[in-house]
């Protein structure tokens, strides 16, 4: 009997072509072999990564990560946070719809797995402190791994009482921790956190925060010790802590961070956090653009965070986890670990093909002398563009160069098609969305908003469908920039 693979409503008889159905795209080259990390990248490090869709940009365009809200309780208050706030439509830090016990999380990772053969990584990000809450942190990660030992495991802290599990943290297997680090000084901590939570005492003001840095700066140490990968997140704070984010990039570097993620404040009277009711603005996409170039030099950047949700669940960018609330749940969950094997050979094989692609696509394109193009692209996974431009909630924008093709940022959207009508008004916020960027790839769009994009003075082309990204990106570059360019398209 064959072996049929199932996948939520779909199935497919063979390894290759469920990789093919869940991107929209298959792996062309018969001399696939398992992909090499990048050329400035120890192998032993490639391997904790490759898997990762929040510690490597191309493991985003293939891996999924869910967070489970076990983490309610926090040690600390910071004016941009509000757990108390709960909107199953809102994507931002924090929110979650559903509180759950480890023993549910587990069920719910359990589901999640079997339906989902791109999760790889299970993520504890609160709604509170994952390091804080430990009971229940570990209880759900001793639960996990021991059904799930492929899912690698994640967790989100501000630090504080972090260093008292890292020998617990390094047992178990966590080789990913993100810290959040707002600032290296105390006066402008006391601007950003009213209160700490240690040893059984409330410090405020610069005590707290002093305090506060000093196990920010222990946790640092001991992971990176322990040879744990350490993400620092920094929340961006115009006027308050913007002016010390680049010190505080070249320190976290020099500390061993693996990577930093200079995040946007977001920040609405209607959340109800400090910051919200005292006006305090968020970075404009400029201003947050700005203090990334100025980082270059000191640790690795993160710039396609989503600033997901304590409760997400899918590829970085869409939320499924409205699929899997717990009246969704069987009772009995039972895993399929072949769909992932599955799907992972099936990356590997599509990774390699993709560089060599992109590796042939940039010799091409290192004559041309032009000026940086920025392109932004509609994907729903898999490194090809294979959306429909009315389909997109969110566009991921690339600069070419003779140099190279490099993801820049992503810019989100409401999807312009509605039910199938395109609806004006988004396509006007879409135009807004993509100011200055002047180039758009999608596997399709209908004459109506192709002309209206036009008049907009922005290029929708769907001549590279189900291409990868980036070497119809940088096919598109030399084509725009060729001396005999006739205008016609092609690769
Ligand atoms: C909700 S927290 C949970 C983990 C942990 N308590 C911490 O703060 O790192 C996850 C991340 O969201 C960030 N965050 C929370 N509220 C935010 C906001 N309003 N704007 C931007 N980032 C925010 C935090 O700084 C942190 O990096
Ligand atoms: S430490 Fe994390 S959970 Fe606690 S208040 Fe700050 S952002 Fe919210
Ligand atoms: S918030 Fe950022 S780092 Fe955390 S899971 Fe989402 S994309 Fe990854």
């Amino acid at each position: 009997m064959a072996n049929i693979i199932s996948l939520g409503g779909l199935q497919v008889a063979s390894r290759e072509d469920l990789g093919k159905a869940l991107a929209g795209g298959g792996c062309a080259s018969s001399s696939c072999g398992s992909a090499e990390g990048p050329a400035d990248m120890a192998p032993e490090t490639w391997a904790k990564v490759k898997d990762h869709p929040c510690y490597s940009e191309e493991a985003h365009h293939y891996f999924a990560r869910m967070h489970v809200a076990v983490a309610p309780a926090c040690n600390i208050q910071c004016n941009y946070c509000n757990r108390k706030y709960d909107c199953a439509n809102e994507s931002r830090p924090g929110v979650v719809s559903e509180r759950l016990t480890p023993e549910q999380a587990a069920r719910k990772v359990i589901a999640v797995a079997a339906e989902v053969p791109q999760l790889s990584v299970l993520g504890i990000a609160g709604p509170g402190d994952a390091a804080y809450d430990w009971r229940k942190t570990k209880a759900t990660f001793d639960l996990v791994s021991r059904r799930l030992p492929d899912i690698k495991l994640c967790l989100s802290s501000n630090g504080l009482a972090l260093p008292d599990h890292v020998d617990e943290i390094v047992a178990m297997n966590v080789d990913h921790v993100t810290l959040t680090i707002n600032t290296l000084d105390p006066e402008v901590g006391a601007r950003i956190y009213p209160w700490v939570f240690h040893r059984g005492r409330r410090h405020t003001g610069v005590e707290g925060a002093t305090i506060l840095l000093a196990r920010q700066m222990q946790s640092l140490d001991m992971l990176v010790a322990r040879g744990v990968l350490v993400k620092v997140n920094s929340v961006m704070i115009p006027g308050i802590n913007d002016a010390g984010l680049i010190e505080l990039n070249r320190v976290v570097k020099a500390k061993g961070a693996f990577l930093h993620n200079i995040m946007p404040l977001i920040s609405d009277p209607a959340h109800g956090t400090q910051f919200g009711l005292t006006g305090q603005r968020g970075p404009s996409a400029a201003e947050l653009r700005a203090v990334q170039e100025a980082c270059s030099g000191g640790a690795n950047l993160m710039k396609h965070c989503r600033q997901c949700r304590a409760d997400a669940v899918g590829l970085l960018g869409e939320d499924r986890g409205q699929e899997f609330t717990l009246d969704k749940l069987p009772e009995v969950v039972s895993d399929d670990p072949e769909k992932r094997a599955a799907y992972r050979d099936w990356v590997a094989r599509e990774r390699e093909d993709r560089r060599a692609a992109t590796a042939a696509a940039q010799v091409a394109a290192e004559v041309v002398e032009a000026p940086p193009l920025l392109v932004a692209v509609c994907t729903k996974g898999g490194g090809r563009i294979n959306q429909h431009f009315g389909h997109a909630t969110e566009f991921q924008v690339y600069e070419v160069d003779r140099t190279g093709v490099r993801f820049v940022t992503h810019r989100r959207a409401d999807n312009y098609c509605v039910g199938g009508h395109g609806d004006d008004d988004t396509l006007a916020e879409v135009i807004r969305t993509l100011d200055g960027v002047p180039v758009v790839l999608c596997a399709r769009i209908g004459e109506a908003p192709r002309a209206k994009m036009a008049a907009a003075g922005i290029e929708v082309i769907d001549a590279y469908a189900q291409d990868y990204l980036e070497p119809a990106i940088s096919a598109l570059f030399r084509l725009r920039n060729a001396p005999s360019d006739t205008g016609a398209l092609s690769a």
